[in-house]
């Protein structure tokens, strides 16, 4: 197991969960000058509007007769980014625990953080990506098989294979043309879920693209070597050079640890009281994740709740504070 970095400063105020309630909730933050960091377990923020939705447009969000997922998702990290809070991508809120003197410390896959007040926006649970089914996948995970490309430069002249059908996996395979030797492409249909620029710009390029074409293996003596591919049409077999894989088949979501906080649990969902507190004084929540009589989970909901967590949880840290901020548009600018 590798050794987990401790970030020693103490924050006022820590988000689990930038999704667009973590991402509100940050800004609004800001507002009430908290030192504020973000934590979530995708390699960006948004949450469900990113990972799921990106190119659809909603239409109940207060203010925006229609608005792109994508869009409302770079409008609030615009709006966050005001304030600069401190973004922790890639990184899976695992345990929370309240120490002898009150700080929270929360442990993710790599590191320690400590704050003095926690709101949860974790929406409907970490995202955690699809594995691969195709014989071998595990023995080669991390180890030529990925599912994020966190440094594209470490992948300098490479033989690619990305699998899947969406814009993630598109957009991977036209990253990856720019420094690997050869790239391929393999989707399972002939139908790509990925925007339709994305699709053209893919065959104008030089990236092998196989359709109907499903990993069944994958090969090498202790590194990625070789990838068999079956065409599950006519069933026939190839065997292709590949020492990067990228697997781009999507991501299910779980609360997972969340449920072992100590935190009160309702259908799955944290039961929070008027003020966005859950049952652990110094813990508010807000979002899909939270629960109250008659809740109910839209953005818009969680964009409301959001204010009220920061606002308390401010009172929390700062008795002397006052709980109602005054307003936004009396600012300085
Ligand atoms: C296809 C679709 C269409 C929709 N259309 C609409 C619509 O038109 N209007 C509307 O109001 N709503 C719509 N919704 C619902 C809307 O997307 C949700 O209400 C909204 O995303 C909730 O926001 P959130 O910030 O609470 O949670 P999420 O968007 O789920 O974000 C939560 C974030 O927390 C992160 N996370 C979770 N656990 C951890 C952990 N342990 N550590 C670190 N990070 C963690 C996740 O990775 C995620 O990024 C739609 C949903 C779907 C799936």
């Amino acid at each position: 197991m590798t050794e987990l970095k401790h970030d020693e400063q103490l924050y006022d105020i820590t988000i689990i969960g930038g999704g667009p309630c973590g991402l509100f909730t940050s800004f609004y933050a800001g507002i009430r000058d908290a030192k504020t960091k973000i934590i979530d377990s995708l390699p960006q923020l948004g949450g469900q509007l990113a990972e799921l939705y990106p190119e659809k447009y909603i239409y109940d969000v207060a203010g925006f007769p229609k608005v792109l997922a994508r869009d409302l998702v770079n409008n609030l990290k615009e709006q966050s980014a005001q304030y600069n809070p401190t973004v922790c991508l890639n990184e899976r809120v695992i345990g929370l625990k309240k120490l002898e003197d009150g700080t929270f410390e929360l442990t993710t896959n790599s590191t320690v953080h400590l704050s003095k007040t926690v709101i949860i926006t974790a929406g409907i649970g970490a995202f955690t990506p699809r594995s691969l089914p195709a014989e071998n996948t595990k023995d080669f995970e991390g180890k030529g098989i990925h599912y994020f490309i966190d440094n594209l430069q470490s992948h300098k002249g490479k033989k690619a294979l990305v699998v899947g059908g969406g814009d993630s996996a598109v957009d991977y395979a036209l990253m990856l043309e720019e420094v690997c030797e050869k790239v391929t492409l393999i989707h399972r249909r002939d139908q790509f879920r990925a925007h339709e620029e994305s699709v053209k710009k893919l065959y104008d390029s030089s990236i092998d693209v196989k359709v109907f074409n499903e990993l069944k293996s994958v090969h090498g003596d202790g590194a990625l070597e070789k990838a068999v591919l079956i065409n599950n049409k006519d069933k026939s077999t190839e065997e292709i050079d590949a020492n990067l894989i990228i697997g781009a088949l999507g991501f299910s979501a779980s609360l997972g640890p969340i449920m072992e906080w100590g935190l009160e649990i309702e259908d799955s969902m944290i039961v929070v009281n008027t003020k966005m507190e859950t049952n652990i004084p110094g813990v508010y929540a807000a979002g899909d994740i939270v629960t109250y009589p008659g809740k109910v989970k839209l953005i818009a909901t969680g964009f409301g709740e959001a204010p009220t967590a920061v606002n308390n949880a401010k009172m929390f840290f700062d008795p002397n504070a006052k709980l109602h901020p005054g307003h936004s548009s009396n600012r300085k600018e």
